[in-house]
């Protein structure tokens, strides 16, 4: 019984949260680095008044400048992220104290495939097994899987999942189990005894139908054991295609109905494939998701939903819980709309030569924008509202149908074929036009970085996200293990992010009247997140082609003005050293962070940039090009030893190959001239930029010239950048020597 004194107390809390202290230093840096930078400025403007005017030397000085605007622009917007860094704590152990069990929100958690061949069934039914498992109660979890990809290979995985999942998720319960992912728990460190003996068995031969069929592209008939299931196969009749189909909306399992070998009652599973055809826009992802935002509504609309990449599985079961404390907590935030969690990569080498855990990106700058408006939204690990797709906190848009209303409960099981019905006809490829979906309901289109788009048109309609962040990552998702996989993932993203840039809702413009001008410029920093590739290209040339012809075009060492290249470089470059070791990185992955920073500066952000122009004047580009989640051996051999894999032939590298050639002359060829009593003190910058870049440029030489296995630079992209770096130094004597 609650004495009088225990009735005041105070309630438990369930969050807090703290600014980092680290704030009030990086503000005055900032304030002295721009201080620095006008100066800078200043010394731009002497070098173009300078009375020896040639048409080159003017030319250097005009790219020089426009090469530090780009820098200084582009750095302006990283302070954004790190005047106001907030960390936020949940306890959710005191949650059940405040809210019971029973009136925890239903969830509904939607994962996306595209592709059986680089997207393997057998992952993204790992992942749903992942989230299926949950500790929560599983009569309000629904699992709802979007396959583009049209294939009965997924839908087979799917129908072997649920009935291994039966097995599992009691297993799970039972022994506390923290790896609720089949796979990560088998790869794991697990106490070997029979019962776990028992259930990996299982787990394998799940693992070999669903891997011989997608190895043989059919399903055998002896795998199908039931009406139920023939039915279910039945519409993939032989016109069906990838790109062309009817939808299928498929329940494989239904809590009312559904129990696992112990008895409890399963979650929900629903296989979804909307209507595909040639000649509707489907809009990639965020077509998919809005497909799901519809069908679970018709099924089971719960208030919150999540989204996962189908290769982002669970890697805590209790992460609704740690979610919950912050929608539960009115004082987070009066709109709270989303609450992201970071993106957090399993089979990372230990030097991360690909840059591919984005620490700056997932991790870092998500605090700083929660100590503003919140995050930004990244497509995987995010845990939303539903009212929030369907307008402002304040001004809700009613969907065309009350049925999909984020307000309507669902009244009939969702077996019933009233309900199906007309869920397969929400699917439809059709049934989005003259609708307000992708506009002001849903995910937003217009953008190949739907993640990105939708969270900041949200937060410009007034709602606001938090950043969740537990010690334990709450989901492990996979990286590309190439070189060009990983470039071909930035340049999508480029090609998305400049589309936001360029639109009418542009951070700059749109996006500071709407959501102030911190915050704006955080969102800012990754819509022009492709412009450094002016300032790396220029830098990647100019300095070299004239160091080669004895061409001073940075201020002497015994001139002052060096300190200020000096501190300018060493400042910014620091700083972000000093945030990414204090982020509990190491001093080996922040230097390939910034070598593939270098790297995407001449292919991915430029030749998406290329790519984003191209589609501006209707050239016909690629589209979303689905990332592979398939593991070579002899590839990832390479990749665990932190070998760089390039192997196949790319316009990317043949650009790449130049700018590191180019550089390896120019340094050698300033050395000599050094050696040889030449102007040290005019054209140290210029040699150290060159020297800088060598540095970064080793596994290249080594992939053009010293290696033999498959994932080298392919000769004839070494031979072909040779001839044209050549040339290029030919051709700038001829220009720069007059
Ligand atoms: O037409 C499509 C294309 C992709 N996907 C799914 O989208 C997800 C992400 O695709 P992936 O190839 O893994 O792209 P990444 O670049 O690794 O993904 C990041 O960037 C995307 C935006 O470009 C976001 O959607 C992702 O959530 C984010 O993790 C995957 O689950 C795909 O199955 C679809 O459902 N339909
Ligand atoms: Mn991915």
């Amino acid at each position: 019984m609650a004495t009088a004194t225990e009735k005041h107390k105070p309630p438990l809390p369930l969050h807090s949260h703290r600014f980092l202290r680290r704030r009030y230093f990086n503000r005055a840096f900032a304030a002295i680095y721009i201080l620095s930078f006008l100066a800078l400025l200043y010394h731009h403007t002497l070098a173009l008044s300078k009375e020896t005017k040639t048409l080159v030397s003017i030319s250097v000085s005009i790219s020089l400048l426009i090469a530090d605007l780009f820098l200084f622009f582009m750095w302006s917007t990283t302070q954004c992220f790190r005047m106001n860094p907030l960390v936020r704590k949940v306890f959710p152990e005191n949650l059940e104290k405040v809210v019971s069990r029973e009136s925890f929100p239903a969830l509904d958690i939607f994962i996306c495939t595209a592709d059986p061949y680089k997207e393997p069934p057998l992952t993204v039914i790992n992942t749903a097994l992942s989230v299926m498992a949950y500790d929560y109660p599983t009569q309000k979890i629904s699992v709802y899987v979007s396959d583009d990809g049209g294939s009965q290979l997924t839908l087979f995985a799917f129908l072997e999942g649920a009935k291994f999942g039966r097995h599992w998720l009691p297993f799970c319960r039972e022994n506390s189990i923290m790896e609720r992912c089949p796979d990560a728990y088998f790869s794991s460190n697990y106490s070997a005894n029979s019962k776990t003996q028992h259930i990996k068995m299982m787990y394998e031969k799940m693992k070999m139908r669903v891997e011989s069929a997608v190895a043989k592209g059919e399903i055998a008939d002896e795998y199908i054991t039931s009406e139920q299931e023939r039915t279910a196969f039945s519409k993939w009749t032989p016109g069906f295609t990838r790109q062309q189909h009817p939808s299928v909306v498929q329940v494989l399992l239904d809590s009312r109905q559904d129990r696992d070998i112990t008895g409890d009652s399963m979650p929900n599973l629903i296989y979804l494939s909307r209507e595909k055809s040639k000649t509707s826009p489907h809009h990639f992802k965020g077509g998919a998701l809005n497909a799901l935002l519809r069908v679970s509504a018709v099924l089971t609309n719960a208030p919150v939903i999540l989204t996962l990449d189908c290769d982002m599985f669970s890697n805590d079961p209790h992460t609704v819980q740690r979610v919950l404390c912050l929608f539960m907590d009115h004082s987070v935030r009066p709109n709270l709309g989303y609450i992201q969690l970071p993106q957090v990569f399993n089979g990372l080498n230990k030097a991360d030569i690909y840059g591919c855990e984005f620490k700056p990106l997932f991790q870092m700058n998500p605090r700083g924008m929660d100590g503003q408006k919140g995050p930004n939204y990244y497509g995987t690990g995010c845990f939303f509202v539903r009212r929030a797709f369907f307008g402002g906190p304040s001004s809700s848009v009613q969907p065309e149908i009350p049925e999909l209303s984020p307000d309507q409960g669902v009244k009939e099981p969702i077996t019933s074929e009233k309900i199906l019905k007309l869920a397969n006809l929400v699917a439809g490829c059709n049934y989005e036009n003259h609708t307000n979906w992708g506009s002001k309901i849903g995910f937003k289109y217009g953008s190949l970085v739907e993640d990105y788009y939708t969270g900041y048109r949200l937060v410009c309609e007034g709602w606001q996200s938090a950043f969740c962040d537990p010690e334990r990552p709450a989901f492990l998702g996979d990286i590309p293990i190439s070189l060009n996989d990983a470039l071909s993932q930035t340049k999508r993203w480029s090609v998305g992010l400049l589309e936001v840039a360029f639109s009418k809702y542009s951070p700059i413009t749109f996006g500071v009247q709407a959501v102030g001008f911190l915050e704006a410029h955080c969102f800012g920093h990754y819509a022009f997140w492709p412009v450094w590739s002016v300032p790396v290209a220029i830098y990647a040339f100019l300095p070299q082609l004239t160091l080669l012809n004895n061409m001073p075009i940075f201020p002497k060492v015994s001139d002052p003005w060096f300190y200020l290249y000096a501190f300018l470089f060493l400042g910014a470059y620091i700083q972000e050293c000093l945030d990414f070791i204090l982020a509990k990185s190491t001093f080996e992955r922040w230097w390939n962070e910034q070598r593939m920073w270098l790297i995407r500066g001449l292919t991915s952000y430029l030749f998406g940039t290329i790519e984003f122009f191209s589609k501006l004047v209707g050239i016909p580009t690629q589209g979303f090009n689905v990332t592979s989640k398939v593991v070579d051996d002899e590839q990832g051999k390479r990749y665990g030893q932190g070998i760089f894999e390039f192997g196949v032939p790319s316009p990317m590298f043949l650009l790449l190959s130049v700018a590191t050639i180019i550089n390896l002359i120019a340094f050698l060829g300033g050395f000599l001239e050094v050696l040889r009593g030449g102007n040290l003190d005019g054209l140290f910058v210029q040699l150290f930029i060159a020297g800088f870049a060598v540095l970064n440029s080793l596994p290249l030489y080594e992939a053009m010239v010293l290696r033999a296995d498959k994932g080298k630079m392919p000769t004839k992209t070494t031979i072909i950048s040779a001839f044209i770096a050549l040339g290029l130094c030919v051709m700038s004597s001829f220009m720069l020597q007059t």
